[in-house]
C-alpha cells in the first residue's frame, strides 16, 4: 500500500491515540500468567498485539471480546500453560517473541517461536544466553541468536545478569522466567529501560525490589488477575507532538497519553527544541501515570540527544529527526545504536529517505547528524515495511513541497492503524 500526503494546512483538534503497544502485550501476557480474570480496556488492536494474543491462545489461554471491546483473559495460573501444537508465530513483533521466550523458558513443554522476515534478522541471543543461564534449553540458527527459536524449558534457577543492552525486552524476558523459578531474580542495565513489566507485575501481586539500575523479582509469585486501563501511546502520539510543532498554525489535544517517566524522552527532547508542548491534567493508573497534552506551532531549533535519554526515547528517534530536519541549526543523535536492530535499520532508512527530500543528513555509527533548516521536497519514499520510519516519513510529508509517496504504508498497521484516518481528522477540522 502507498500512502500519499500532500504539503498540509494547520492541524487542529482533539484526538485519543490508541492504547499503549508496552502495556497491552504485558497485559495479556501477565493475564495470562495470573488466577482470575483480567479486564483490559484500552487494549491495542493492532497487529503486533494480537500476534501476543494468539500466541497466548495457542498456549491455552481463553481471550475473549467483552463489553466496550474490552478483552477478557481468562488466567491459567503459573503452571496452567500448554504445550502448544503449532508454531508459535510472533509477526513483525519483537516484545512479543523476545516476553514470550522468557515465559517458554519456565514451560516444562516443546515449542517453536517464529516471526516474519524482519523479526527473523533481530537478534534473539540477548535473551537466549541469560535464558539459557538460567537453565532454558534454547535452539536456533547462530548458537540461537535468530529465530525460528525451539525452546524446552522448566526447572529454571535464579540468576542475576547484567544485561548489556538496555532493553526492556531483555530485562522483561528475565523476569518473567524468574517467576518460574524458585528464589531472587536480579537484572541490573546499563541505563534505565521502559519499567512497564516492573509495574504490571507488582499490581498483579509479585514482589519486586528495585534499587536504581537494578530490580529483582521473587519466584513462584500468586498472581492474581486484575483491572488494566491502558493509557494511550506516547510513542503514537510522538508523530502528531511533532506535526503539530512543524506545521504552522497548528494547535492539537492529545487526551490521556501515557506518560510513564522511562517513556517521556520525547517531550525533554522537543522541549529542547523549543516546542510548546504542555501537559494539562494527570493522573494514574495501574501505577501508570497519564495526562493530556496541548502542542502548538513553534520554532524549533537542533539539540543534541545521546546518553541516558536514549532509551527513553528509542522509538521515537524516527520523527525527531524529522522535527530535526525542519529545526534550525544542527542536531546530533548519538548513543542509538539500537535502532539498527529495529524493524529495519532505523538509522540508515531515515538518513536514506530524508536524504531524498534533500535534509542535510549524515549516518553515524550510533546515531546521525542532521543540518536543519532547508526546504524539504516531496518525491517517492520507502518505509522498509517499518510503521514508525512509514508514519515518520509522512509528517515530514506534511510539510514537503509537493506530494509525498510512502511505500509499503502497510505496516502502518503493526502499531496505528487508523493514523491516516487520525491525520485527515486534524486537517479537516480547519
Ligand atoms: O519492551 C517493550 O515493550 C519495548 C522495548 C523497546 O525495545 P528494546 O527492549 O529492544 O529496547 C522498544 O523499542 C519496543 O518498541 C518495545
Ligand atoms: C521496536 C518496536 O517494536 P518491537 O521491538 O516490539 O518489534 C517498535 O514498535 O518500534
Amino acid at each position: 500500500m502507498e500512502l500519499q500526503v500532500k504539503p498540509s494546512g494547520s492541524l487542529k483538534g482533539e484526538i485519543r491515540v490508541p492504547g499503549d503497544k508496552s502495556i497491552s502485550h504485558r497485559a495479556v501476557m501477565l493475564g495470562a500468567l495470573a488466577s482470575g480474570t483480567t479486564e483490559i480496556e484500552g487494549f491495542l488492536r493492532a497487529d503486533d498485539c494480537f500476534r501476543t494474543v494468539n500466541c497466548m491462545r495457542a498456549l491455552g489461554v481463553q481471550i475473549e471480546e467483552g463489553d466496550r471491546k474490552n478483552l477478557i483473559v481468562r488466567g491459567a495460573g503459573l503452571e496452567g500453560l500448554v504445550e502448544p501444537v503449532q508454531v508459535l508465530e510472533a509477526g513483525n513483533s519483537g516484545t512479543t517473541m523476545r516476553l514470550l521466550l522468557g515465559i517458554l523458558a519456565g514451560q516444562p513443554v516443546y515449542s517453536v517461536i517464529t516471526g516474519d522476515e524482519s523479526l527473523r534478522r533481530r537478534p534473539m541471543d540477548r535473551v537466549s544466553i541469560p535464558l539459557r543461564e538460567m537453565g532454558a534449553r534454547i535452539f536456533g540458527r547462530r548458537q540461537a541468536s535468530l529465530a525460528p527459536l525451539t525452546v524446552v524449558g522448566g526447572s529454571l534457577r535464579p540468576i542475576t545478569y547484567h544485561s548489556p543492552v538496555a532493553s526492556a525486552q531483555v530485562k522483561s524476558a528475565i523476569l518473567l522466567a524468574g517467576l518460574f523459578s524458585e528464589g531472587i531474580t536480579t537484572v541490573v542495565e546499563p541505563a534505565k529501560s521502559r519499567d512497564h513489566t516492573e509495574r504490571m507485575l507488582r499490581a498483579f501481586g509479585a514482589r519486586l525490589e528495585e534499587a536504581g539500575l537494578r530490580v529483582s523479582v521473587q519466584g513462584r509469585p500468586r498472581l492474581f488477575g486484575q483491572k488494566v486501563v491502558v493509557p494511550g501511546d506516547i510513542s503514537s502520539a510522538a508523530f502528531f507532538l511533532v506535526a503539530g510543532s512543524i506545521v504552522p498554525g497548528s494547535e492539537i489535544l492529545l487526551r490521556h497519553v501515557g506518560l510513564n517517566p522511562t517513556r517521556t524522552g520525547i517531550l525533554d527532547a522537543l522541549s529542547a527544541m523549543g516546542a510548546k508542548i504542555q501537559v494539562l491534567e494527570t493522573g494514574e493508573t495501574a501505577g501508570e501515570l497519564y495526562g493530556d497534552l496541548l502542542v502548538s506551532y513553534s520554532y524549533l531549533k537542533g539539540t543534541t540527544i545521546q546518553g541516558d535519554l536514549i532509551p527513553r526515547l528509542i522509538d521515537e528517534i524516527p520523527v525527531l529527526a524529522v522535527a530535526a530536519a525542519v529545526a534550525q541549526g544542527r542536531t546530533v543523535i548519538k548513543d542509538a545504536a539500537e535502532l539498527k536492530v529495529k524493524e529495519s535499520n532505523r538509522i540508515r532508512a531515515m538518513v536514506t529517505e530524508l536524504g531524498k527530500m534533500g535534509v542535510q543528513i549524515e549516518e553515524l555509527p550510533d546515531g546521525m547528524v542532521i543540518e536543519g533548516g532547508r526546504p524539504l521536497q516531496g518525491t517517492i519514499l520507502d518505509s522498509y515495511g517499518d510503521h514508525r520510519i512509514a508514519m515518520s516519513l509522512a509528517v515530514a510529508g506534511l510539510v514537503a513541497r509537493g506530494e509525498t509517496i510512502i511505500k509499503g504504508a502497510e505496516s502502518i498497521k503493526i502499531s496505528f492503524p487508523d493514523f491516516p484516518r487520525v491525520l485527515k481528522q486534524l486537517q479537516s477540522a480547519r
